[in-house]
């Protein structure tokens, strides 16, 4: 499978997907409940959302909310899932005018139907032909991607339209979350920690990988553009030589 694409060439990332991590810490900095610190990282997301689309990024992912974050104290979980509903009534509009169309990836079904419904309006408000694709995983866990795309592909082979031996790397990745889009070009993390904490497992095998120590409300307009700045001098190989790499680039 070539997981190569344009951004390798012209050094900008087509998708860009981001763990936004370090609210909690963040808050508890200020001495402020963990709540403030999701609160101020909305305008880290506004802050990415404006660099990636004047940049030229196409895509852009942010994990929002994980299978295991459910673990968090409920007061947390019912904290953020008012901060989803809201974001959705408020922002909605202005994503549709600046041409931004948005996707929610991952389970939904334990969401409340309120917030399913306000998702999928949400959808249907920002669809069609448009410059950027803002993208949210909201109970999304790469291991649960990996598994619904599997049983997706189960279903085919025993309503006999598909034989085991078609399933490829290339079948099954279409049949992810994501599978419509690039694969994701850079992986930035704030927050210090250096995991990928179930994210895109599967579609992160070629991402380049950039942590940042600054915590998540903290990384602005400059943070943003930083990253996008170390992206481009990086040189990506997909398991070629240097030489090689650079010999395609001069053809
Ligand atoms: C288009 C073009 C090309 C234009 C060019 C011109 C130009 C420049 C245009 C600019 C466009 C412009 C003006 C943009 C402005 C932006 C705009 C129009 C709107 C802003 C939109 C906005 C604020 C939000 C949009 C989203 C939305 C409408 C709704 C989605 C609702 C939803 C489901 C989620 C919302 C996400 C959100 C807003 C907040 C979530 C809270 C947050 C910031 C982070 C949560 C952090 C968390 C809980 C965990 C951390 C990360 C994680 C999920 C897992 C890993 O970490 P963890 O700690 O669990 O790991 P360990 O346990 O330690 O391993
Ligand atoms: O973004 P969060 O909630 O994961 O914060 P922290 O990592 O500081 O606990
Ligand atoms: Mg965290």
């Amino acid at each position: 499978m070539d997981n190569s694409n344009v951004g390798a060439v012209m050094a900008i990332p087509r998708h860009v997907a981001i763990i936004m991590d370090g609210n909690n810490r963040w808050a508890r900095k200020r001495l402020l409940p963990g709540v403030a610190g999701h609160k101020a990282g909305v305008d880290a997301v506004r802050a990415v959302i404006e660099v990636c689309a004047e940049s030229g990024v196409e895509v852009l992912t942010l994990f929002a909310f994980s299978s295991e974050n459910w673990q968090r104290p409920a007061e947390e979980v019912g904290a953020l899932m008012e901060l989803f509903l809201g974001a959705l009534r408020r922002e909605t509009r202005k994503l549709d005018e600046n041409g931004i169309s948005l996707r929610i990836i991952g389970d939904r079904s334990r969401f409340h139907p309120e917030l399913q419904a306000a998702m999928r309006e949400a959808e249907a408000k920002t669809a069609g032909e448009k410059r950027f694709i803002l993208q949210i995983a909201a109970n999304y866990g790469g291991q649960w991607d990996i598994a619904q795309a599997a049983q997706r592909l189960a279903r085919e082979v025993q309503g006999g339209h598909l034989q085991p031996e078609d399933i490829t790397p290339g079948l099954l990745q279409s049949c992810l979350a994501t599978g419509d889009l690039p694969l994701p070009d850079l992986c930035i993390r704030t927050g210090g920690e250096h995991r990928v904490s179930n994210f895109l497992l599967w579609q992160m095998a070629y991402s380049e990988l950039y942590f940042s120590d600054l915590l998540w409300p903290d990384f602005k307009h400059e943070a943003m553009r930083g990253a996008l700045a170390d992206f481009a001098k990086r040189q990506r190989r997909f398991g070629k030589t240097s030489e090689q790499v650079e010999a395609e680039a001069r053809a």
